[in-house]
């Protein structure tokens, strides 16, 4: 496969998106040469300003990248039962994916130059878009390990990690199991819908009758910052959401809660993560019907600048011991940042990168709008497990939301020269 970082400027096929054409030098200054590189979260930060976000490299880029405007996250289950269909497919879709995160159609000349009497190798769309920084992350279901009859579906039973069970149900979920589950996860960033629109559609079209669409989910706006660079998003209910995240500057509290490392148990998710995705409707008639006070107090937070409540500035620590009026908690005792805190869960933290999502209504007169939460995490059963139970049985916040979808993947550390999504695990 010839790599992006080959290709002399101005090649004879349409470099799609512009890359090594009008965009100044400074916008690919870590992209086309370093694409090949190995990513760390530094390399992602410093990634910010450019066009193109790396795609090889020890860990994933769009987990510590900071977060895109711009989200198509797509599930699929595998309908092959042959494990070298399934590798192949695999291979496939990493040299697409390393092309389009590089700005380039999937295949040379893909989208026009191909045969006239043949479906095109591209379909098109992100001509002339550049790579937006557009990162692809997979990540693989606990079924694709264990079938729901038990079976060894593809060899690999004995490398499904503790880590990666099936979620409990939590009070008050009213999942919707074609919104929830899925063999294989890619999570397509962006900073313009149609690049990462554009990713999944191909990314899915050569998947035809290996894997099938099992659902999928545009997200319009981050809710998360995911470096100290950005400044924080606010979500549908107009709250600032990501100012007490994990972020890339803090590789300790990346080690400690969002990595997998090698003891914890399969060595071939070491640099890899956990992802846990959460369809969250957000009841927002209700919500803009409540006033400022009671919205402060179910968030725990000052709606104008994001301060604790309590406190000044977006950035001051939280002080859960300070009481107001009649001894009563400044910050309440259901309030949403008390709950799902460190401090009241024993230090627990996860990466969270969500995104706003409204499509279209319920059809009795409501948005139907909310959160498309994703968390990052080393352990969901010990981080992300513990936090939604606390929130589920007792978050002010739950009069005002409502989970209608989950699904938990184990996503494989990066892909490094040599390799291919997912390789570690069948090698
Ligand atoms: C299980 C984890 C979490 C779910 C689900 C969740 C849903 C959810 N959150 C908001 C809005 C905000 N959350 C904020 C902070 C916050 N939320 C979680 C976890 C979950 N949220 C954590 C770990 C934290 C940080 C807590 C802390 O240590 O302070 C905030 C405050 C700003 C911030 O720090 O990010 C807001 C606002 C909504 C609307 C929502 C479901 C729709
Ligand atoms: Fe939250």
């Amino acid at each position: 496969m010839s790599s992006p970082d080959d290709r002399p400027a101005g090649h004879g096929g349409i470099s799609r998106r512009r890359l090594f054409g009008a965009v100044g030098a400074g916008a690919v200054a870590v992209g086309a040469g370093a694409a090949l590189g190995r990513l760390t979260a530094p390399d992602a930060v410093a990634a910010e300003h450019s066009e193109v976000v790396p795609f090889r490299g020890g860990v994933q880029a769009g987990i510590v990248t900071p977060a895109q405007d711009r989200m198509h996250f797509a599930a699929f289950d595998v309908t092959t039962e042959s494990r070298d269909e399934l590798v192949a497919l695999l291979k496939k879709w990493t040299q697409m994916a390393e092309r389009m995160t590089a700005g380039l159609e999937t295949t040379e000349g893909g989208a026009v130059d191909g045969a006239e009497y043949r479906p095109p190798d591209d379909t098109g769309e992100a001509l002339d878009l550049d790579a937006c920084q557009l990162t692809l992350t997979i990540g693989f279901g606990p079924s694709l390990f264990v079938g729901a009859d038990g079976a060894d579906r593809f060899g690999i039973a004995d490398k499904r990690p503790a880590q990666l069970a099936d979620l409990p149900k939590f009070t008050g979920d009213a999942l919707d199991p074609a919104r929830s589950g899925g063999d294989i996860c890619i999570q397509a960033c962006a900073n313009d819908p149609q690049v990462a629109v554009h990713a999944i559609r191909n990314l899915a079209r050569v998947g035809f009758g290996t894997v099938a669409l099992k659902w999928s989910q545009l997200g319009f706006g981050r809710t998360s910052s995911t470096s100290t660079s950005q400044t924080t998003p606010r979500n549908l209910f107009g709250f600032k959401d990501g100012t007490r995240n994990v972020k890339a500057e803090e590789p300790a509290a990346l080690a400690e809660h969002v990595w997998a490392a090698p003891l914890d148990g399969q060595l071939w998710m070491a640099g890899g993560s956990y992802l846990v995705a959460r369809r969250i409707r957000m009841l927002i008639e209700p919500w803009d019907r409540t006033t400022l006070h009671e919205q402060e107090r179910v968030i725990g937070r000052s709606k104008g600048s994001g301060a604790p409540l309590g406190e000044r500035d977006e950035f001051d620590p939280l002080e859960f011991e300070a009481k107001g009026a009649g001894g009563k908690p400044v910050i309440d005792e259901d309030a949403h940042v008390r709950l799902a805190s460190a401090e009241a869960l024993g230090g627990i933290q996860i990466l969270r990168r969500g995104y706003n999502f409204t499509d279209g209504s319920d059809g009795f007169g409501h948005l139907d709008a909310g959160l498309f939460f994703i968390a990052y995490c080393r352990d969901p059963q010990a981080q992300f497990v513990p936090m939604q139970q606390n929130l589920a049985r007792n978050d002010a916040l739950n009069e005002y939301i409502k989970h209608v979808g989950s699904a938990v993947f184990a996503v494989p550390p990066g892909v490094g020269d040599d390799g291919y999504w997912g390789s570690t695990l069948f090698a």
